[in-house]
């Protein structure tokens, strides 16, 4: 009996709530230097979800037009040239810098629009209404990018629910759609002054905070990036509570992180017979006119039904989005 109810426990504690209006998964999004050929086509070997060609902070300041101009050429050819029909994303530098706007008008008039843009370092609305303009005057016709935006300071970990809200807002008369939202923990540190400890106790409440939010808009939360990229054992840790927490997917700095990412964000088997067994039962207790019965030895209701069909959704959007 105490194995079953840690079983079933362990499903549960792992759950997402994955309430989407639409959905391409990003379990691991993968930055790639963007003036870096050599990673790029390996990138694009790989089973990731998404890949993050970087103009920001992966990108030296010397090699920035470098970069551009890379990404530029590879979203001017075609994307189905490879195996795998990843999300094809490109983070620019942040808005009040001096290069998002030649970054922008790069990424958003070549011959195939990135799939998604990931907007480091958004603090005001100013910001935002900034990249809307951008975005578009820049994008042609009726065509539509995701847009996912960074919560990594301490101003913006206090205005997260206002930016998501006011991106939302641009969004509906916009070219874009906000898909998500990033938690950049290294970022954060610096604007915090933290000094990273093994166990990242110190980031917890910012974590919380932006997943929280993020959901709250049913938008993807795309967890911290774990740069110490040889502990592929913590790296698992990490995604395990990320994925309790609620966030979707992680950033990933390597490949050698991609598979323990793109796993950790699935649900796994035990999970999805846990889940598709008690659907099957909360339709028959239904009929009955049952409201709360008794699944595995716990007690099941509406909450509990949610959290299985969140892992059934999950598991149906992300194979059919592959
Ligand atoms: C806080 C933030 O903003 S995080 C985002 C910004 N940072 C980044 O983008 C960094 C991305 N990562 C990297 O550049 C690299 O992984 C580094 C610098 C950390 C380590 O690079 P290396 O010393 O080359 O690692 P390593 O030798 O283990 O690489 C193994 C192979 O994977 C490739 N590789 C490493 N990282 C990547 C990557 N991010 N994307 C694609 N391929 C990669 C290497 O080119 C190498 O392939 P090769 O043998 O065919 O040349
Ligand atoms: C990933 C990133 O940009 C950060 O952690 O700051
Ligand atoms: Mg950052």
């Amino acid at each position: 009996m105490k194995m079953k109810f840690r079983t079933v426990f362990n499903c549960i504690k792992k759950i997402n709530i994955i309430s989407v209006r639409y959905y391409t998964p990003r379990r691991a999004l993968m930055y790639v230097p963007g003036d870096n050929l050599r990673k790029l086509s390996k990138a694009f070997t790989l089973d990731v979800d998404c890949i993050a060609m970087d103009c920001e902070d992966g990108v030296a300041l010397s090699q920035k037009e470098t970069a551009r101009s890379t990404i530029r050429s590879i979203l001017d050819t075609e994307k189905n040239v490879t195996r795998r029909n990843f999300d094809r994303a490109v983070r620019v530098n942040p808005v009040n810098s001096e290069f998002c706007h030649d970054d922008l008008r790069a990424v958003l008039t070549a011959k195939y629009l990135p799939d998604t843009v990931l907007l480091p370092k958004v603090e005001d609305k100013g910001h935002l209404e900034w990249f809307a303009d951008q975005a578009n005057a820049l994008i042609r016709d009726e065509a539509k990018i995701d847009l996912i935006i960074y919560v990594e300071s301490a101003l913006a970990v206090i205005k997260c629910y206002e930016l998501c809200k006011y991106t939302m807002e641009l969004a509906e008369n916009g070219k874009f759609r906000l898909a998500g939202v990033v938690f950049g923990s290294d970022d954060l540190c610096a604007s915090l002054g933290i000094t990273r400890s093994h166990d990242g106790a110190e980031l917890l409440y910012a974590r919380q905070k932006v997943v929280l939010i993020s959901k709250a808009f049913n938008l993807q939360a795309i967890d911290m990036v774990h740069i110490d990229f040889k502990d592929l054992v913590k790296l698992k840790e990490y995604c395990e509570q990320g994925a309790q927490m609620g966030y979707t997917g992680k950033q990933v700095i390597h490949p050698d992180q991609v598979p323990v990412v793109q796993t950790a964000f699935l649900p796994n088997k035990k999970q999805v017979e846990w889940a598709t067994g008690l659907l099957e039962s909360f339709k028959e207790h239904q009929k009955k006119g049952q409201g709360a019965f008794v699944y595995k030895g716990i007690m099941i209701d509406m909450p509990t039904m949610k959290q299985a069909q969140n892992i059934v959704d999950i598991l149906k959007l992300t194979s059919s989005s592959l």
